[in-house]
């Protein structure tokens, strides 16, 4: 349960000039401090190399407010109040003299409002900068209790399972794990959170949620964006470390996750590591069975023409890197034992649609046999996002002198009931304002989550199996895509049936 907290606090952004502050961080403290949300007493001492006083950060942050936040209905007193709370530090994190010198900047701020802040720190840069800003908030007692003091990591959160494990170890070397929260932003969109409400607070639907009435489930987690500036970082990466390993996971694990005993952040986080360690390893000579990869090509989205993963700016021109990943997962457990879970993800795709869809099995073949031709089986779909729906499409009578059936949709839409839905960040960065991790990666989840697709890496990268396919940008992927599911009579769910 949230609370409106009290207790004075240093935000400490390091990468406060860059792309994820500009578009995500401050818009979410904006709002946050709008909404009441933030302590009464607090700073947001906002680190970076470029040059700026705390004027031209002020209306470089307004500007981006301007462009970025859901929220602009706000007064010139609302802006400047919070306009007060933000200082700029000229920051070089290769330089360790920054980091004494923002120590003395903090416990001054301390000393001016007589009391020690709680200090969250939030390391909004590349992953390569990590290890060293770890080490020197330690070394100069930047973070010194275990309780106030935090720190937040972005994505990516290592590059395979040995990377993960060695930035785990080297957190867990300088801070307690309830200190360190590692960001997936997906677990901060509302749509997200509402998996566990409907699954949990029901008593209709989790009787259902298992292998014996649930036939197959698909996650679909389609971007019509491409790279954008983001292509240096992203040829590095791909889809599969870039999406399937964090976000696709952590919506599986909601998805298929045992019922906690309680509410509790341990207690969810235990189950949902339970997942992880279920989902079967596909064997290195399986991945061309399971997996598909592909990269798009020139091709049209909304009317523009879109050039192909190859041609886009910072991409190696001969990159290998996948945009689009298809696959097949099993979870070895008595719930899951046979269902297919697929997950589909892309840039440069026909539409932007994050959802899963949970499709029944067919009702036993016996009242309607004569009518089966009518039947479908029912779906659940819930909609991540643009749409933010539950949809239960079940079968109904067709209002009629005889007995016809057609399937029907019966629909909760969040936007109805709350128009100005919160951002993920909102509700992430209030989170550890609060000091409740339940919404946070820990290190054993990253880990497994990394393993579950170590093979498939290695398959990729080291063995060259499962072709390269290609897909023009602005479709639904490749028809190797498609083919992975119509061999077990299934089929992917898009836009155009869903809404
Ligand atoms: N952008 C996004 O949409 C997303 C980003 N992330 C993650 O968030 C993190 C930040 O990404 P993003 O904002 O895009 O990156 P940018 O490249 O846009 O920004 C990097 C930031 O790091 C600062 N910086 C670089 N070198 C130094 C240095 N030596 N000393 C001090 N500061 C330095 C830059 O400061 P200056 O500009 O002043 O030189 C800048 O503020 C990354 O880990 C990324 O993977 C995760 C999800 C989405
Ligand atoms: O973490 C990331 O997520 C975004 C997609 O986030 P969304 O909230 O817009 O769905 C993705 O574009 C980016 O490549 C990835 O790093």
């Amino acid at each position: 349960m949230k609370s409106h907290k009290q207790t004075p606090t240093s935000i400490v952004v390091f990468g406060a000039t860059g792309d994820l502050a500009k578009r995500k961080l401050f818009p979410a403290f904006f709002n946050l401090f709008l909404e009441g949300w933030m302590p009464e007493d607090f700073t947001i001492f906002s680190l970076g190399r470029k040059e700026h006083t705390d004027e031209t950060f002020g209306e470089y942050i307004l500007e981006n407010i301007h462009n970025f936040s859901r929220n602009h209905d706000f007064s010139e007193a609302q802006w400047s109040q919070f306009r007060e709370k933000i200082r700029y530090v000229p920051f070089d994190i290769k330089n360790d003299q920054s980091f004494y010198s923002l120590k003395k900047e903090l416990d001054e701020y301390d000393s001016e409002i007589a009391h020690r802040t709680d200090r969250i720190f939030y390391l909004s840069i590349a992953p390569n900068f990590i290890e060293n800003v770890s080490n020197n908030l330690k070394k100069y007692e930047l973070v010194k209790d275990r309780i106030k003091d935090r720190i937040i990591i972005e994505k990516p959160f290592g590059y395979d399972k040995a990377s993960a494990i060695h930035l785990n170890n080297l957190l867990s070397n300088n801070f307690e794990e309830n200190q360190i929260y590692r960001i997936d932003h997906y677990l901060g969109k509302e749509t997200v959170q509402n998996i566990l409400a409907f699954r949990f607070a029901n008593i209709m639907f989790e009787p259902l949620w298992n292998n014996k009435y649930i036939d197959s489930i698909q996650i679909t987690v389609a971007e019509k964006v491409g790279v954008e500036e983001r292509g240096s970082y992203y040829d590095g990466a791909g889809a599969l470390r870039d999406m399937i390993q964090n976000h696709l996971m952590q919506i599986l694990c909601m998805v298929a996750m045992e019922p906690p005993s309680v509410f509790k952040s341990s207690e969810i986080r235990n189950k949902k590591a339970d997942v992880l360690k279920s989902v079967r390893r596909i064997h290195v000579e399986d991945i061309e069975h399971y997996t598909v990869r592909a990269q798009y090509t020139q091709g049209r989205i909304d009317g523009h023409d879109k050039v192909g993963y190859l041609e886009e700016p910072g991409v190696n021109p001969g990159s290998k890197t996948e945009t689009f990943v298809a696959m097949k997962f099993y979870i070895d457990n008595e719930r899951w034992n046979g269902v297919p879970f697929y997950m589909r993800t892309g840039k440069s795709m026909a539409a932007k649609q994050s959802s899963v869809v949970i499709s029944f099995k067919e009702v036993p073949d016996d009242t309607f046999r004569n009518n089966k031709s009518m039947l479908s089986p029912n779906k659940l779909t819930i909609n991540i996002q643009p749409e933010m729906d539950i949809k239960l499409s079940f079968m109904a009578k067709k209002p009629g002198l005889n007995m016809k059936l057609k399937p029907v949709d019966m629909v909760f839409d969040f936007f109805e009931c709350s128009p100005n839905t919160p951002e993920a960040y909102e509700t992430l960065l209030l989170d550890v304002l609060e000091g409740d991790p339940t919404l946070f990666m820990r290190s054993d989840q990253v880990e497994e989550a990394w393993d579950v697709i170590s093979n498939i890496q290695e398959a990729w990268e080291r063995f060259d199996i499962a072709k390269m396919q290609t897909y023009p940008a602005g479709s639904w992927g490749p028809e190797a895509s498609d083919e992975l599911l119509k061999r077990q009579g299934h089929y992917w769910i898009s836009n155009s049936e869903i809404n």
